[in-house]
């Protein structure tokens, strides 16, 4: 999960000043007051130096001083560190000094003699801005770079595509808020397995539960989600809990949800807005904290253009919001996705996991699958199934058309290959080096999900961590 550190930080603090006596009020000021990592500098020349030794979240610092003053350091302290605070203290109390600080980039300026309720809320305000700088600079890094903080949270999802992976992004991001997703994307894209996701990524110790809302009426869908009390109406002999209750501290996933019918949606919506709702037959309200993460895959613009959705339940479901790209639209992933169903599928069979022919696999990239993931383990899996040469070919896929573009040939052996492998390797490399880049890229190119990894390298997760381990 991604933690941004934040909260009760321990800030440092460096004073810079020639008056020995100054420095060692400030210091017990400071530490009277609970600031206790306080760095006394009496010698400006070096300060550069001790800014690379140490970490600082403020800099108090003299504007006058012999050899090197506050106006020398200033612009070099905000050209190498601009994430740290400057202020400058000092006796001249003239506006063009202000004026010269503050345009140097000088985050306050105090004068001397110092009042100590004026540099104590000073330095506080310049701590709040050190923690959004490094908080922000944190962000930053976690977002541009290209490793999740928690990549188990997303091994059933395999993919290699990038959309995807900034899905998973947000998803470490939004999971621990507790806010509602709403989750669109066509019919078998995965929408359940993100769902899942986010729960994993909300830290919610309590249970993942789903429920299909479509084809359910409204005393139905009332009945199931809030449950009644005994007698609540003919046949209720025996009380029921709802599945609101079950999800009491974790998810609720309603799938389906542009299909719920408008009575269901006006009770859906207060339980979003009040977080209370009733039983069937009982006038006790009841209580929910459970996060509700929903999904369709139906056109809210046109289904509230219609009438038929809510404008103002969309609003409360849509908090966040994450579209699950169609498997043509990430065709990258088809080939992960086949070799990993037809070994699944094959070992429920108790057969050896087939083998998949080139044309059948340019193929099935080239395939529109209506029906996404779905669709495809259903295929692979009457091909596993009814296969017997071991090998999945075209004729196993019913339906599905040769690939228009002739098949590239994975590789090509000529000296033109020799020099691409030279110019990565800069040596021409051992099996052992092809073997460590490959490895490295395959883990790379699935955001450091070993599953897929193994999945696309057509080993096993063992025989990759075993690899890996090696090199
Ligand atoms: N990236 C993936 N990797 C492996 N399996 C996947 C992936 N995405 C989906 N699946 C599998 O595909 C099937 C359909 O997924 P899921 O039920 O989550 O889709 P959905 O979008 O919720 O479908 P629907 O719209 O019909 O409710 C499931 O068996 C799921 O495990």
């Amino acid at each position: 999960m991604l933690e941004v550190k934040s909260g009760q930080k321990k800030h440092s603090v460096m004073i810079v000043d020639d008056d020995a006596d100054f420095l060692d009020k400030v210091r017990l000021l400071l530490v009277s007051n609970d600031i206790r990592d306080v760095l006394p500098v009496g010698d400006s020349t070096t300060v550069l130096d001790e800014l690379q030794r140490g970490v600082f979240s403020a800099i108090l610092l003299d504007w006058v001083m012999p050899i090197k003053s506050g106006a020398d350091l200033l612009p070099l302290i905000v050209q190498r560190y601009p994430h740290i605070p400057v202020i400058i203290m000092t006796a001249v109390n003239d506006i063009d000094t202000v004026v010269d600080c503050i345009k140097e980039g000088a985050f306050d300026y105090i004068t001397k003699p110092l009042d100590s309720g004026r540099l104590l809320s000073s330095l506080h305000k310049a701590f709040q801005l050190s923690e959004l700088t490094s908080q922000n600079r944190q962000l930053k890094e976690y977002l541009l770079s290209d490793t999740l903080a928690a990549p188990h949270i997303f091994t059933d999802i395999l993919t290699c595509n990038s959309r995807m992976r900034a899905i998973f992004k947000i998803i470490e991001t939004v999971g621990p808020t507790h806010h509602p997703v709403l989750i669109t994307g066509e019919t078998g894209v995965g929408k359940e397995l993100i769902a899942r996701a986010i729960h994993k990524a909300s830290g919610l110790t309590g249970e993942f539960i789903p429920l299909n809302v479509a084809g359910l009426d409204d005393l139905m869908f009332t009945d199931t989600l809030f449950g009644h009390k005994r007698g609540a109406f003919t046949g209720a002999n025996e009380p029921r809990e709802g599945l609101i209750a079950k999800a009491q501290g974790g998810t609720l996933f309603l799938d389906e949800i542009g299909d719920l019918s408008l009575e269901s949606q006006v009770k859906l919506l207060r339980l979003l807005q009040e977080h209370e709702y009733y039983r069937l037959g009982s006038d006790v309200l009841a209580k929910s904290d459970a996060r509700v993460v929903a999904a369709s895959n139906r056109d809210f613009a046109e289904l509230i253009n219609d009438g038929k959705f809510r404008l103002d339940l969309y609003q409360r479901l849509c908090f966040h919001e994450l579209h699950i790209p169609s498997l043509r639209e990430r065709s990258e992933d088809i080939p992960l996705l086949v070799k990993h169903y037809s070994k699944e599928i094959a070992r429920t069979l108790n057969k050896v996991p087939p083998k998949i022919s080139l044309e059948l696999d340019l193929a099935l990239r080239e395939y529109e699958f209506p029906g996404n993931i779905r669709e495809l383990i259903s295929k692979v899996n009457k091909a596993v199934t009814f296969n017997q040469s071991g090998t999945l070919t075209l004729g196993d896929f019913p339906g599905i058309l040769p690939a228009s573009s002739p098949p590239r040939h994975a590789v090509r052996v000529n000296y033109d290959k020799v020099f691409t492998l030279q110019a990565v390797f800069e040596h021409f490399p051992s099996l052992e080096d092809v073997e460590r880049l490959i490895i490295e890229e395959a883990v790379k190119a699935v955001g450091g999900n070993k599953t897929a990894a193994a999945e696309l390298l057509g080993i096993t997760r063992p025989t990759l961590n075993k690899r890996l381990g090696a090199g």
